[in-house]
């Protein structure tokens, strides 16, 4: 293979990933010239170039060194890695990026009596993940035969071509939409940026590394949130307690009411309507929960 100077990232071309991981992509300064066959899109800023494939060729296409990195579902990745059996073991998550969740599970005709993975034994069992699946059934000592199914694995069973099934869940509807159950979660899944374990020596690793900074960047401030309220001094301790976990709260007085303070505080993560209201009956008001745009500490 020609050597490269640029790098280059798969993703998916369309699909549930596309939109977020073109948004994580962007927000971390990259953006892209759209090409007609839009297969390619070629970076404007940064030397690094985008391919848009199927999610399934992501991981072969950075095995085989076309790419460098790519943003892809931990479902697919380790499908590829343990499951194919081809050998590519040595790719890895670089970082996992927080959208696309979903899990990989077993799940059984509603009526079926079922209490454990030995009751398998002997049953059909449809998937999209026969490596992933495979791997589980020997951990748990379970003789049963796989049937791979591109897609639409929910239907099976009432089709009568598998007694039981192994796929993608995520709020849970299309099981309940086939009178299906969720009995054994094999895998917890998102999106990750994947790559080889060992990076390229030359330019293309130091675009990852920078790369790799801006993300952490852009992944904290995402889930970070500014928290505001009043409270009065009697009331701080209390306040104080409850707040969602981060750095040491700011305050600042109010003018005219001495006993009053302002409190600013940077959170981790989501802070609730349920936190807010707890924080509002130890005596908090005036409260406020602003998104972060740009952070640097
Ligand atoms: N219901 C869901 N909710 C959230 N994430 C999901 C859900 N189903 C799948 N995912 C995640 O999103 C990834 C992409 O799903 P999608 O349905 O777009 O893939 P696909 O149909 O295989 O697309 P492609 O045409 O690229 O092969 C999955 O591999 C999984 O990681
Ligand atoms: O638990 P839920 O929220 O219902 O999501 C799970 C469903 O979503 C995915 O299918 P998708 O909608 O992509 O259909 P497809 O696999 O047939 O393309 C997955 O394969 C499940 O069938
Ligand atoms: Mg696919």
């Amino acid at each position: 293979m020609k050597p490269r100077d640029r790098l280059r990232i798969a993703m998916q071309k369309s699909g549930r990933l596309t939109e977020p991981a073109l948004d994580l992509l962007n927000r971390c300064g990259l953006t892209f010239r759209q090409s007609r066959d839009k297969l390619f899109c070629f970076g404007e800023g940064e030397p690094v170039d985008l391919l848009l494939v199927r999610d399934d060729d992501i991981p072969g296409l950075i095995a085989q060194g076309v790419c460098e990195l790519g943003i892809v579902g931990r479902n697919v990745l380790n499908e590829f890695k343990g499951g194919a059996g081809n050998g590519a073991a040595a790719l890895t998550e670089w970082r996992s990026l927080g959208f696309g969740r979903c899990r990989l599970s077993v799940a059984v005709p509603q009526e079926m009596d079922y209490n454990e993975p030995k009751d398998l034994a002997g049953l059909r069992i449809a998937t999209s993940y026969p490596g992933l699946l495979g791997i589980w059934l020997r951990e748990q000592g379970v003789d049963a035969s796989v049937i791979t199914l591109a897609g639409s694995v929910e239907i099976a069973p009432k089709l009568g071509t598998a007694d039981v099934i192994c796929d993608l869940v995520q709020s849970g509807g299309t099981l309940v939409a086939n009178q299906l159950r969720e009995t054994d979660v094999l895998l917890q899944s998102e999106a990750v940026l994947a790559g080889p374990e060992t990076l390229p020596t030359d330019e293309r690793g130091d675009m990852v590394e920078l790369l790799l900074k801006r993300l952490d960047g852009v992944i904290q401030v995402r889930e970070s949130r500014l928290l505001l309220l009043q409270t009065s001094r009697t009331s701080l301790e209390a306040v104080t307690r409850l707040l969602p976990g981060g750095p040491q709260p700011t305050l600042l007085p109010v003018a005219g009411q001495p006993d009053q303070l302002m409190l600013q505080a940077l959170c981790a993560g989501e802070v609730s309507w349920r936190q807010l209201e707890e924080i509002k009956k130890a005596g908090a008001r005036e409260m406020f929960v602003l998104p972060v745009e740009k952070m640097l500490a």
